[in-house]
């Protein structure tokens, strides 16, 4: 790889807690290529909000760091736009103005007054959603107001888009849609993009590259696969393309066979009857999601180191 656009090198975070340091991150290193899509993957807990808020400038590494552009990440920036799974929008605000706040903060100096309108329309059509910008947020749906936060973040025009499971709270349909949406807009403006998710066809069908993560705690990078799918991708012609399928038996034998549950000593009995070569018994054995938080409630997710 050329020089990395961004470079995350030997990241230990350790969380203060009441029973000691709990080092949820050890030595965790990463390289990202300028217009990469990486998808961070792994079972709840492992660590990958952790990874995803250091590089937003949201928490500080206990050791090593995160270097963007030759510049070491600190604090946030607007050049690290951080889109979360709920969308975050100003309930008191239109959807205009919740991107207009956004593109001030940016372009208050840079941009005359019809750039600026210009400009925020232009990214609420992007997510089509143009035709609502005098709505609030309490009189959208949750898929829509996702658009309109998927929108504030493009409008900031940022070199890193860091996506925390974006679409994890919507419905199929509409997390298709936008998933479709983002890759036609990720192609078209070259962003860089970390996202995180537990859904192994999202992150198959997004990625170029999917980081997956070792379980907690002090998790570390495990394994990386490079999704060698050319683009533009179409989900519906990629359900029996061999090498999709080949990285989704990869992805979910990661998972199911090389990381142990989180919770049980051994991994899952369902994949270990499910190692053989068939892809379709492994599909027919894992789950094509990993748990999140909520769904993993049998066991705890701390353990303290001193
Ligand atoms: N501020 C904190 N103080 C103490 N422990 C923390 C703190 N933030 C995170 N942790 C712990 O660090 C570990 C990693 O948390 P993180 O949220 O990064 O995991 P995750 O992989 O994003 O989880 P999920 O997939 O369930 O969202 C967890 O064990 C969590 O409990």
């Amino acid at each position: 790889m050329n020089k990395p656009h961004l470079e995350l090198t030997g990241v230990d975070m350790a969380f203060d807690t009441p029973k000691g340091q709990f080092l949820a991150l050890d030595n965790v290193n990463l390289k990202i290529r300028k217009g990469e899509f990486v998808s961070l993957i792994g079972h709840s807990g492992c660590g990958k909000s952790t990874v995803l808020n250091i590089v937003a400038g949201l928490l500080q590494a206990t050791r090593g760091g995160c270097v963007l552009d030759g510049h070491e990440v600190n604090t946030p920036g607007p050049e690290r736009a951080v889109v979360f799974q709920h969308h975050a929008l100003m309930p008191w605000l239109t959807v205009y103005e919740n991107v207009e706040l956004a593109v001030n903060q940016v372009f208050r100096k840079t941009m005359s007054k019809k750039e600026k309108r210009d400009w925020i329309l232009h990214n609420l059509t992007l997510v089509n959603m143009q035709h609502a910008i005098d709505k609030r947020p309490g009189e959208i749906s949750g898929g829509m107001a996702q658009r309109v936060g998927i929108a504030r973040a493009l409008s900031m025009k940022p070199s890193v888009l860091l996506m925390d499971e974006p679409f994890g709270a919507l419905d199929a349909l509409t997390r298709a849609h936008l998933q479709d949406a983002l890759m036609a807009i990720q192609q078209d403006l070259n962003s860089t993009v970390i996202m995180i998710t537990h859904d192994v066809d999202e992150a198959v069908l997004l990625s170029d590259r999917i980081v997956m993560m070792t379980n907690g705690p002090a998790a570390s990078v495990g394994e990386e696969l490079h999704v060698d799918l050319p683009r533009p991708r179409n989900r519906v012609a990629l359900a029996d393309d061999p090498t999709y399928v080949h990285c989704r038996q990869a992805v979910l034998s990661f998972l199911y066979e090389k990381q142990t549950f989180p919770g049980k000593s051994e991994p899952a009995s369902t994949a270990t009857e499910a190692s053989t070569d068939s892809n379709a018994e492994v599909e027919a054995h894992t789950p094509a999601t990993v748990p999140t938080d909520r769904e993993v409630n049998d066991q705890p997710q701390q353990r303290a180191i001193a």
